[in-house]
Protein backbone atom coordinates (compact mmCIF):
# COMPACT_ATOMS: atom_id res chain seq x y z
CA UNK A 1 0.00 0.00 0.00
CA UNK A 2 1.22 3.64 -1.01
CA UNK A 3 2.52 5.30 2.20
CA UNK A 4 0.29 8.14 1.61
CA UNK A 5 -2.83 5.62 1.66
CA UNK A 6 -1.70 4.43 5.18
CA UNK A 7 -2.00 7.95 6.78
CA UNK A 8 -4.91 8.91 5.29
CA UNK A 9 -7.98 8.67 8.29
CA UNK A 10 -11.10 6.65 6.91
CA UNK A 11 -13.97 8.29 6.00
CA UNK A 12 -17.45 7.08 5.86
CA UNK A 13 -18.28 7.48 1.93
CA UNK A 14 -20.35 10.88 0.96
CA UNK A 15 -23.10 9.90 -1.92
CA UNK A 16 -25.36 12.07 -4.18
CA UNK A 17 -28.90 11.72 -3.86
CA UNK A 18 -29.88 14.84 -4.80
CA UNK A 19 -30.38 14.84 -8.59
CA UNK A 20 -34.14 15.66 -9.23
CA UNK A 21 -34.28 12.87 -12.05
CA UNK A 22 -32.86 9.55 -9.94
CA UNK A 23 -34.76 6.83 -11.66
CA UNK A 24 -34.27 3.30 -12.11
CA UNK A 25 -32.97 2.89 -15.41
CA UNK A 26 -30.93 6.01 -15.35
CA UNK A 27 -27.01 6.15 -15.49
CA UNK A 28 -27.00 8.44 -12.70
CA UNK A 29 -29.20 5.21 -10.98
CA UNK A 30 -26.67 2.80 -11.65
CA UNK A 31 -23.58 5.22 -10.74
CA UNK A 32 -25.33 5.74 -7.52
CA UNK A 33 -25.72 2.65 -7.00
CA UNK A 34 -22.81 0.89 -7.34
CA UNK A 35 -21.11 3.32 -4.92
CA UNK A 36 -24.28 2.62 -2.48
CA UNK A 37 -23.18 -1.26 -2.49
CA UNK A 38 -19.91 -0.21 -1.77
CA UNK A 39 -20.52 1.81 0.98
CA UNK A 40 -22.16 -0.84 2.17
CA UNK A 41 -20.24 -3.75 1.60
CA UNK A 42 -17.25 -1.55 3.42
CA UNK A 43 -18.43 0.40 6.21
CA UNK A 44 -22.26 -0.45 6.70
CA UNK A 45 -23.02 3.29 6.24
CA UNK A 46 -22.70 6.44 4.05
CA UNK A 47 -23.46 10.25 4.05
CA UNK A 48 -26.47 10.57 1.43
CA UNK A 49 -27.00 14.36 0.62
CA UNK A 50 -31.08 13.84 0.20
CA UNK A 51 -31.97 17.67 -0.09
CA UNK A 52 -35.69 16.44 -0.16
CA UNK A 53 -36.44 17.39 2.93
CA UNK A 54 -35.29 20.69 2.94
CA UNK A 55 -32.49 22.28 5.27
CA UNK A 56 -35.25 24.84 6.91
CA UNK A 57 -37.68 21.80 7.64
CA UNK A 58 -35.20 19.78 9.42
CA UNK A 59 -34.21 22.91 11.59
CA UNK A 60 -38.10 23.70 11.83
CA UNK A 61 -38.90 20.42 13.35
CA UNK A 62 -35.18 20.22 15.40
CA UNK A 63 -36.37 23.24 17.65
CA UNK A 64 -39.87 21.68 18.06
CA UNK A 65 -38.34 19.07 19.21
CA UNK A 66 -37.19 21.32 22.45
CA UNK A 67 -41.23 21.55 23.19
CA UNK A 68 -41.56 17.90 22.48
CA UNK A 69 -38.63 16.86 25.23
CA UNK A 70 -39.46 19.73 27.67
CA UNK A 71 -43.06 18.47 28.44
CA UNK A 72 -43.25 16.57 31.99
CA UNK A 73 -42.23 13.45 32.46
CA UNK A 74 -45.56 12.41 32.90
CA UNK A 75 -46.65 13.16 29.59
CA UNK A 76 -43.95 11.63 27.85
CA UNK A 77 -44.48 8.29 29.39
CA UNK A 78 -48.14 7.71 28.24
CA UNK A 79 -46.17 7.05 24.46
CA UNK A 80 -45.72 3.59 25.88
CA UNK A 81 -44.54 0.50 23.44
CA UNK A 82 -44.33 -3.38 24.57
CA UNK A 83 -41.14 -3.05 22.52
CA UNK A 84 -38.02 -1.41 24.45
CA UNK A 85 -36.67 1.82 23.31
CA UNK A 86 -40.24 1.82 20.96
CA UNK A 87 -41.86 4.05 23.03
CA UNK A 88 -40.38 6.56 25.89
CA UNK A 89 -37.27 5.94 27.25
CA UNK A 90 -35.16 8.20 29.54
CA UNK A 91 -32.49 9.07 32.29
CA UNK A 92 -31.95 4.75 32.18
CA UNK A 93 -28.70 4.09 34.58
CA UNK A 94 -26.37 3.06 31.60
CA UNK A 95 -27.80 6.21 28.90
CA UNK A 96 -27.60 9.18 31.55
CA UNK A 97 -27.78 11.59 28.77
CA UNK A 98 -30.63 9.94 26.64
CA UNK A 99 -34.27 10.11 26.15
CA UNK A 100 -35.90 8.92 23.37
CA UNK A 101 -39.08 9.05 22.07
CA UNK A 102 -40.34 6.80 18.91
CA UNK A 103 -43.70 6.38 17.08
CA UNK A 104 -43.86 3.26 15.81
CA UNK A 105 -45.45 2.82 12.68
CA UNK A 106 -45.48 6.32 11.87
CA UNK A 107 -45.93 5.89 8.50
CA UNK A 108 -49.60 5.89 8.85
CA UNK A 109 -51.01 9.35 9.56
CA UNK A 110 -53.58 8.06 12.35
CA UNK A 111 -50.55 6.71 14.34
CA UNK A 112 -49.34 9.96 14.43
CA UNK A 113 -52.11 12.20 14.97
CA UNK A 114 -52.69 9.62 17.93
CA UNK A 115 -49.01 10.05 19.24
CA UNK A 116 -49.83 13.87 19.38
CA UNK A 117 -53.66 13.33 21.01
CA UNK A 118 -51.03 11.69 24.09
CA UNK A 119 -48.50 14.69 23.99
CA UNK A 120 -50.71 17.30 23.44
CA UNK A 121 -54.80 16.91 24.23
CA UNK A 122 -55.20 20.02 23.20
CA UNK A 123 -53.82 19.65 19.75
CA UNK A 124 -50.65 20.07 17.62
CA UNK A 125 -51.18 19.89 14.00
CA UNK A 126 -48.38 21.21 13.33
CA UNK A 127 -45.92 18.79 15.19
CA UNK A 128 -48.31 16.14 12.87
CA UNK A 129 -47.47 17.52 10.18
CA UNK A 130 -43.90 17.68 10.39
CA UNK A 131 -43.64 13.97 11.40
CA UNK A 132 -46.23 13.35 8.43
CA UNK A 133 -43.79 14.97 5.65
CA UNK A 134 -40.74 13.80 7.02
CA UNK A 135 -41.50 10.48 7.21
CA UNK A 136 -42.77 10.76 4.11
CA UNK A 137 -39.79 12.12 2.39
CA UNK A 138 -37.27 10.02 4.68
CA UNK A 139 -39.11 6.94 3.19
CA UNK A 140 -37.94 8.21 0.06
CA UNK A 141 -34.69 7.44 0.62
CA UNK A 142 -35.02 4.35 2.08
CA UNK A 143 -36.97 2.45 -0.64
CA UNK A 144 -34.10 4.00 -3.24
CA UNK A 145 -31.36 2.36 -1.09
CA UNK A 146 -33.39 -0.61 -0.73
CA UNK A 147 -33.80 -0.96 -4.21
CA UNK A 148 -30.31 -0.52 -4.99
CA UNK A 149 -29.42 -3.17 -2.69
CA UNK A 150 -32.13 -5.68 -4.45
CA UNK A 151 -31.25 -4.58 -7.84
CA UNK A 152 -26.94 -4.97 -7.26
CA UNK A 153 -28.03 -8.37 -5.87
CA UNK A 154 -30.21 -9.52 -8.96
CA UNK A 155 -33.15 -10.36 -7.39
CA UNK A 156 -34.72 -6.81 -7.90
CA UNK A 157 -38.29 -8.97 -9.44
CA UNK A 158 -38.84 -11.33 -7.48
CA UNK A 159 -38.19 -9.43 -4.13
CA UNK A 160 -38.01 -5.62 -4.27
CA UNK A 161 -42.06 -5.84 -3.48
CA UNK A 162 -41.93 -7.83 -0.70
CA UNK A 163 -38.99 -6.26 1.09
CA UNK A 164 -41.44 -2.98 0.66
CA UNK A 165 -44.08 -4.83 1.86
CA UNK A 166 -43.00 -6.28 5.20
CA UNK A 167 -41.48 -3.43 6.71
CA UNK A 168 -42.52 -0.63 9.30
CA UNK A 169 -41.49 1.78 10.13
CA UNK A 170 -40.39 3.19 13.40
CA UNK A 171 -39.81 7.14 13.89
CA UNK A 172 -37.79 8.18 16.90
CA UNK A 173 -36.73 11.53 18.36
CA UNK A 174 -33.76 11.27 20.16
CA UNK A 175 -32.49 14.24 22.93
CA UNK A 176 -29.13 13.98 24.50
CA UNK A 177 -27.66 16.43 27.58
CA UNK A 178 -24.46 18.16 27.36
CA UNK A 179 -22.03 16.67 29.26
CA UNK A 180 -20.90 18.46 32.94
CA UNK A 181 -17.18 16.92 31.95
CA UNK A 182 -14.30 19.19 31.01
CA UNK A 183 -13.98 20.64 27.69
CA UNK A 184 -12.00 17.88 24.99
CA UNK A 185 -13.38 15.21 27.48
CA UNK A 186 -16.18 13.18 26.13
CA UNK A 187 -18.69 10.90 27.70
CA UNK A 188 -20.49 8.34 26.17
CA UNK A 189 -24.39 9.43 24.60
CA UNK A 190 -25.22 5.87 23.70
CA UNK A 191 -23.60 2.76 24.08
CA UNK A 192 -22.11 0.96 20.93
CA UNK A 193 -24.68 -0.76 19.13
CA UNK A 194 -25.70 -2.61 16.01
CA UNK A 195 -29.21 -1.99 15.09
CA UNK A 196 -31.05 -4.88 14.22
CA UNK A 197 -33.90 -3.70 11.77
CA UNK A 198 -32.95 -3.07 7.50
CA UNK A 199 -31.96 0.08 7.38
CA UNK A 200 -31.48 3.41 10.06
CA UNK A 201 -31.57 6.86 8.19
CA UNK A 202 -30.56 9.76 10.52
CA UNK A 203 -30.09 13.55 11.26
CA UNK A 204 -29.08 15.54 14.33
CA UNK A 205 -28.74 19.18 15.06
CA UNK A 206 -25.37 20.86 14.69
CA UNK A 207 -23.88 19.10 17.75
CA UNK A 208 -22.73 16.24 16.36
CA UNK A 209 -21.95 13.21 17.83
CA UNK A 210 -22.32 9.83 15.93
CA UNK A 211 -19.41 7.94 14.98
CA UNK A 212 -19.35 4.63 12.98
CA UNK A 213 -16.59 1.49 13.67
CA UNK A 214 -14.72 0.35 10.79
CA UNK A 215 -14.70 -3.23 9.78
CA UNK A 216 -10.51 -2.35 11.27
CA UNK A 217 -12.24 -1.19 15.07
CA UNK A 218 -11.32 2.20 14.36
CA UNK A 219 -14.45 4.82 15.18
CA UNK A 220 -14.92 7.39 12.59
CA UNK A 221 -17.29 10.79 13.34
CA UNK A 222 -20.73 10.26 11.36
CA UNK A 223 -21.08 13.87 10.50
CA UNK A 224 -24.10 15.32 8.76
CA UNK A 225 -24.89 18.68 6.55
CA UNK A 226 -28.76 20.63 6.75
CA UNK A 227 -28.69 18.90 3.54
CA UNK A 228 -27.57 14.98 4.23
CA UNK A 229 -28.24 12.18 5.85
CA UNK A 230 -26.24 9.21 7.57
CA UNK A 231 -27.98 5.78 6.21
CA UNK A 232 -26.58 2.78 8.72
CA UNK A 233 -27.10 -1.17 7.47
CA UNK A 234 -28.73 -3.04 10.76
CA UNK A 235 -28.51 -7.00 11.06
CA UNK A 236 -31.82 -7.54 9.24
CA UNK A 237 -29.87 -6.13 5.65
CA UNK A 238 -26.99 -7.99 6.55
CA UNK A 239 -28.49 -11.21 7.04
CA UNK A 240 -31.17 -10.58 4.24
CA UNK A 241 -28.05 -10.25 1.83
CA UNK A 242 -26.79 -13.26 2.82
CA UNK A 243 -23.20 -11.13 4.94
CA UNK A 244 -22.94 -9.06 1.68
CA UNK A 245 -23.79 -5.80 3.34
CA UNK A 246 -22.15 -4.91 6.91
CA UNK A 247 -24.01 -3.82 9.56
CA UNK A 248 -22.39 -0.98 11.08
CA UNK A 249 -21.61 -0.72 14.73
CA UNK A 250 -22.12 3.14 16.19
CA UNK A 251 -22.18 4.78 19.10
CA UNK A 252 -22.97 8.44 20.16
CA UNK A 253 -20.04 10.47 22.17
CA UNK A 254 -21.18 13.75 24.01
CA UNK A 255 -18.58 16.56 24.30
CA UNK A 256 -19.08 20.47 25.19
CA UNK A 257 -22.54 21.54 27.35
CA UNK A 258 -24.63 21.94 24.33
CA UNK A 259 -27.70 19.32 23.49
CA UNK A 260 -27.71 16.97 20.97
CA UNK A 261 -31.08 16.91 18.74
CA UNK A 262 -30.93 13.77 16.58
CA UNK A 263 -34.14 12.12 14.34
CA UNK A 264 -33.86 8.61 13.19
CA UNK A 265 -36.35 6.71 10.58
CA UNK A 266 -35.86 2.91 10.95
CA UNK A 267 -37.42 0.56 8.28
CA UNK A 268 -38.35 -2.56 10.03
CA UNK A 269 -39.50 -6.20 9.62
CA UNK A 270 -42.94 -6.64 10.89
CA UNK A 271 -43.67 -8.79 13.41
CA UNK A 272 -44.36 -12.62 11.74
CA UNK A 273 -41.69 -11.45 8.88
CA UNK A 274 -38.49 -14.12 9.01
CA UNK A 275 -36.16 -12.54 7.39
CA UNK A 276 -33.85 -14.86 5.37
CA UNK A 277 -31.19 -15.02 2.71
CA UNK A 278 -33.46 -15.57 -0.67
CA UNK A 279 -32.21 -18.95 -1.98
CA UNK A 280 -30.52 -17.17 -4.74
CA UNK A 281 -27.82 -15.64 -2.47
CA UNK A 282 -26.90 -18.83 -1.11
CA UNK A 283 -24.54 -21.16 -2.81
CA UNK A 284 -21.65 -23.48 -2.21
CA UNK A 285 -19.67 -19.99 -2.22
CA UNK A 286 -22.21 -18.14 0.09
CA UNK A 287 -23.30 -20.64 2.80
CA UNK A 288 -26.05 -19.22 4.61
CA UNK A 289 -25.39 -17.40 7.86
CA UNK A 290 -27.47 -16.49 9.69
CA UNK A 291 -30.38 -18.68 11.02
CA UNK A 292 -33.57 -17.06 9.73
CA UNK A 293 -35.14 -14.33 12.25
CA UNK A 294 -38.01 -12.15 13.45
CA UNK A 295 -36.72 -8.89 14.30
CA UNK A 296 -39.58 -8.01 16.48
CA UNK A 297 -38.52 -10.73 18.65
CA UNK A 298 -34.60 -9.77 18.68
CA UNK A 299 -36.18 -6.05 19.81
CA UNK A 300 -38.44 -7.62 21.99
CA UNK A 301 -35.91 -9.54 24.03
CA UNK A 302 -33.37 -6.34 24.21
CA UNK A 303 -32.49 -5.65 27.24
CA UNK A 304 -29.39 -3.07 26.81
CA UNK A 305 -29.86 -0.65 24.26
O1 LIG B 1 -28.65 9.58 18.11
C1 LIG B 1 -28.04 9.03 17.20
O2 LIG B 1 -27.43 9.66 16.34
C2 LIG B 1 -27.94 7.53 17.13
C3 LIG B 1 -29.17 6.81 17.54
C4 LIG B 1 -29.08 5.34 17.33
O3 LIG B 1 -28.07 4.80 16.98
C5 LIG B 1 -30.26 4.49 17.54
O4 LIG B 1 -31.27 5.01 18.04
O5 LIG B 1 -30.21 3.28 17.23
FE1 LIG C 1 -28.48 2.77 16.34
Amino acid sequence: MAPEKENTPPEIPKIDFSAPKLQPGTENWSEVRAKVMNALESYGCFEAVFPRVSPEARRTFLSSLEDLFALPVETKERNVSDIPYFGYFGRLPYLPLMEGIGIFNAGLPATVQDFCDLMWPQGNPNFREMVISLVGQIKELDHMVRRMVVESLGVLDKYYESHIESTEYLFRMMKYRGTERDQGTQQQGLVEHTDSNTITILFQNHVMGLQVQTKDGDWIPAETSPESFIVLAGASLMAWTNGRVHAAHHRVMMEGKEERYSVALFSVPRAGYLVQAPEELVDEKHPLLFKPFDCIEIELEKSGY
